[in-house]
């Protein structure tokens, strides 16, 4: 998607091309109708002077979030006149590009209505929260307790009197912490507190607490609530108002409890459904699905601007060629900036492979059939894990690809890494995320000789076999061969998984024991999510890839996954599996798969089709004029706004006058 000046500084790049472009484009938007509305809204966003986000990283936080609100507001406003669809307003809102109240709205507050509300709650707050008459955030971690859910300490005490629960803040640490859009946007909060009935606490349930008046805003009586402060960078995740919220004895209906897992009725009885507790946890489930091709596009923008760059900048020369080169054909740089740009890649096909299980399981548990829960669960949270910690490391990574120009806002990448890193805490912290994957793990070993493993942890029904036999690859191509490599990924996960089993099996089970070896737990979780990763990258690729762009596809799955393979040398030859001769072979096949990638790597970052809007980066614009945009851009910095700087009077001027310095100088 051109929108240069028309000069294209990369055109000799863009002719190397070996693949068919559009139809990769097609293919990463995921088919032809979500690329036409991917193309539509991101040029009705970038026409739109309202969602310009050129000052963002300038704007002190009240202009910047009242800005952020002008945006969601304007959003709204063109998503209803022009009679978007949902997917065209989801769309709208991607492009918008600011983390906003909205994100948790849509996002968490429906989607747990949807999870846990009966049909009778649905009717009720989904027509208000579809069009926006209410605003709804997700209002679960507190003060004291974000990962541990079950010790959260706000209380909703039923009183069978008045048909009430009364919502409480008993201690400071129950004050709710972080929420999305709490802060100053919504009038209502889901709300997650003790359930109370009788002086017996039933643990963790959600509630929807109106907290704001829709009159004027204002918040309701014995409500406390505001926003909880700046956060880390400039512009990133400033735009949103994660906030604060206690409530003091504040009274809602009965009928404001989520009630599809459990009831409480008129007279104060208690009365779970037949379904699995866990239901509650589904928006978390949601996000974290929707987080991994969140990931993807990501990492594609760090990408797309570091690849671009690399093929612009020069430094240095060598004797054999004329004038200096680009840093893109130094194989150092190719060895940082090509695997992450298969990352990409290998996440988007994971990402649409994660949609499909997210929805077999809905269907599943629509038809009470919650066999695949623990391992859906695992697999979006251990996923949700590494994908962001790999996306907010490469984008970091991009940056520094990009010398010293990455480190200038103008880059475009600091504030793209500030509105992203925060993904490695919310939505579950990576680690614990990672333990969550670990337990699951060893259940489903301690039960393989009476329960076969199903979905991705099939290949632990085949654990004596993984465990005895050992790669056979005695030659560089005998890696090219997607059987080989998964048997590699499936071995080393099964041996790490049985190794601390193992050990744990022979203790005492102690908690103690437990959290001794979570270190070795966190590894084979990570060794399993890689073994997804890289299985589900190869699953899509067999499964219907147009012709066109199925070879430039191997090449990054190979890039792909050899990359993990020499990254986790040290896993992979401690499990036994492989010898160090064989991790070398694979060395040499990733370098023959850089050589593939070079001639295509600025067509393969433009397939992701992102604008020059959506980059916001002079160091990876579409027409590669790097240098015009970046000395053009230092004269909107605000200091330059007066050629003598505001200050210079005051504190300058002194210095260079009173000569304070030249008495002690013995000149
Ligand atoms: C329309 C637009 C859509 C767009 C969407 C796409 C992309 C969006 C991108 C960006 C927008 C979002 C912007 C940011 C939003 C940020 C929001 C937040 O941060 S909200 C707060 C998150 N808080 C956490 O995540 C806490 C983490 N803690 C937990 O999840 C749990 O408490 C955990 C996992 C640590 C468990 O702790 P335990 O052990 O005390 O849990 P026990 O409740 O006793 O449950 C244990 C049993 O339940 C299973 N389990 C746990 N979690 C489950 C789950 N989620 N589903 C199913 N089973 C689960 C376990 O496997 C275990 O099973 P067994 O007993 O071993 O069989
Ligand atoms: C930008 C942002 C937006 C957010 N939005 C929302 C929102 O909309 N709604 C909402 O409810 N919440 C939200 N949150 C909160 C978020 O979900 C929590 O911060 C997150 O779940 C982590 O919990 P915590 O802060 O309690 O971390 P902690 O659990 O206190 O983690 C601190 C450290 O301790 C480690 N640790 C903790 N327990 C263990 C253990 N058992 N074993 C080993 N290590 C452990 C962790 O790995 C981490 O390194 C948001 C957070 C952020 C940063």
């Amino acid at each position: 998607m051109q929108d240069g000046n028309g000069l294209d500084h990369l055109a000799g790049e863009r002719a190397m091309a070996q693949f068919d472009l559009q139809a990769m484009k097609v293919y990463l938007a995921g088919g032809q109708r979500e690329y036409e509305i991917s193309t539509k809204m991101a040029q009705l966003v970038a026409n739109d002077p309202v969602f310009s986000k050129e000052d963002r990283v300038r704007l002190a936080r009240k202009d910047l979030y009242k800005n952020s609100l002008r945006k969601a507001g304007h959003a709204w406003k063109t998503i209803l006149e022009k009679g978007l669809s949902e997917v065209e307003g989801l769309k709208l809102r991607h492009f918008v590009d600011e983390p906003t109240y909205t994100d948790l709205h849509w996002g968490m507050f429906i989607p747990a209505i949807k999870g846990q509300g009966t049909e009778e709650q649905q009717h009720k707050w989904l027509p208000l929260a579809y069009k926006m008459a209410i605003i709804g955030c997700y209002a679960q971690t507190e003060l004291g307790h974000g990962s541990n859910v079950q010790g959260l300490e706000t209380t909703a005490t039923f009183d069978p009197t008045t048909d009430e629960f009364i919502m409480h803040s008993p201690t400071v640490t129950s004050t709710k912490w972080w929420p999305g859009g709490l802060g100053k946007a919504s009038t209502h909060a889901l709300v997650y507190a003790r359930l109370i009935t009788d002086k017996k606490d039933h643990g963790i349930h959600a509630f929807i607490a109106p907290i704001r008046s829709l009159e004027d805003h204002t918040p309701l009586p014995n409500v406390t609530v505001g926003d909880i402060g700046v956060k880390f960078g400039n512009g990133g995740y400033n735009t949103m108002d994660n906030g604060f919220l206690r409530f003091d004895h504040v009274r809602i209906p009965r009928e404001n409890m989520l009630m599809r897992l459990a009831t409480v009725t008129k007279d104060g009885k208690y009365v779970r459904s037949n379904k699995p507790r866990q239901l509650g946890y589904g928006a978390m489930v949601f996000v974290r699905q929707g987080i991994v091709i969140d990931a993807s596009i990501y990492l594609s923008r760090a990408v797309t601007i570091a690849v671009r760059y690399s093929a612009v900048r020069r430094q240095f020369g060598n004797k054999d060629e004329p004038g200096e080169l680009q840093v893109i054909q130094y194989r150092t740089q190719q060895s940082r900036l090509f695997p992450l740009l298969a990352t990409a890649y290998a996440y988007r096909a994971v990402g649409f492979w994660m949609k499909s299980l997210y929805a077999d399981v809905m269907k599943r548990l629509n038809d009470n059939d919650f066999s695949t829960l623990p391992e859906v669960h695992a697999c979006t949270a251990g996923l949700k894990s590494i994908t962001t910690s790999v996306t907010a490391d490469g984008i970091e990574e991009c940056r520094k690809l990009c010398g010293g120009h990455g480190f200038l806002c103008a880059s475009g990448l600091p504030e793209l890494y500030a509105a992203y890193v925060p993904a490695c805490t919310y939505e579950g912290d990576n680690t614990i995320l990672l333990l969550q994957v670990a337990r699951f793990l060893l259940k489903t070993l301690s039960q393989v000789s009476k329960v076969r493993p199903v979905g991705t942890a099939a290949y632990l029904g085949n654990i004596k076999q993984l465990s005895t036999q050992n790669c056979k690859v005695s030659q560089g191509h005998d890696w090219l061969n997607t059987s080989v490599l998964l048997e590699a990924f499936e071995a080393r996960s099964a041996r790490q998984a049985a190794a601390v089993a193992l050990r744990l099996a022979k203790g005492s089970g102690s908690e103690a024991e437990f959290q001794e070896n979570t270190p070795e737990l966190v590894e084979s979780a990570r060794a399993h999510c890689q073994l997804i990763l890289v299985s589900k990258f190869i699953e899509q690729l067999q499964t219907g890839t147009p012709e066109g762009i199925r070879k430039q596809l191997e090449v990054l799955c190979y890039t792909y996954a050899f990359s993990q393979l020499i990254d986790n040398a040290g896993d992979f030859l401690a499990t036994g599996y492989v010898t160090g001769n064989q991790i070398a072979l694979a060395k040499e096949e990733l370098k023959h798969m850089f050589d593939k990638i070079r001639p295509n790597a600025v067509a393969l970052v433009d397939a992701f089709d992102h604008t020059d809007d959506y980059l916001g980066s002079a160091l990876g614009r579409y027409d590669g004029d790097v240098y015009t945009h970046l000395y053009k851009g230092a004269f909107k910095e605000s200091l330059n706004d007066t050629v003598v700087v505001d200050g210079y009077e005051e504190y300058l001027k002194p210095v260079l006058t009173q000569n304070l310095w030249a008495p002690h100088s013995k000149l």
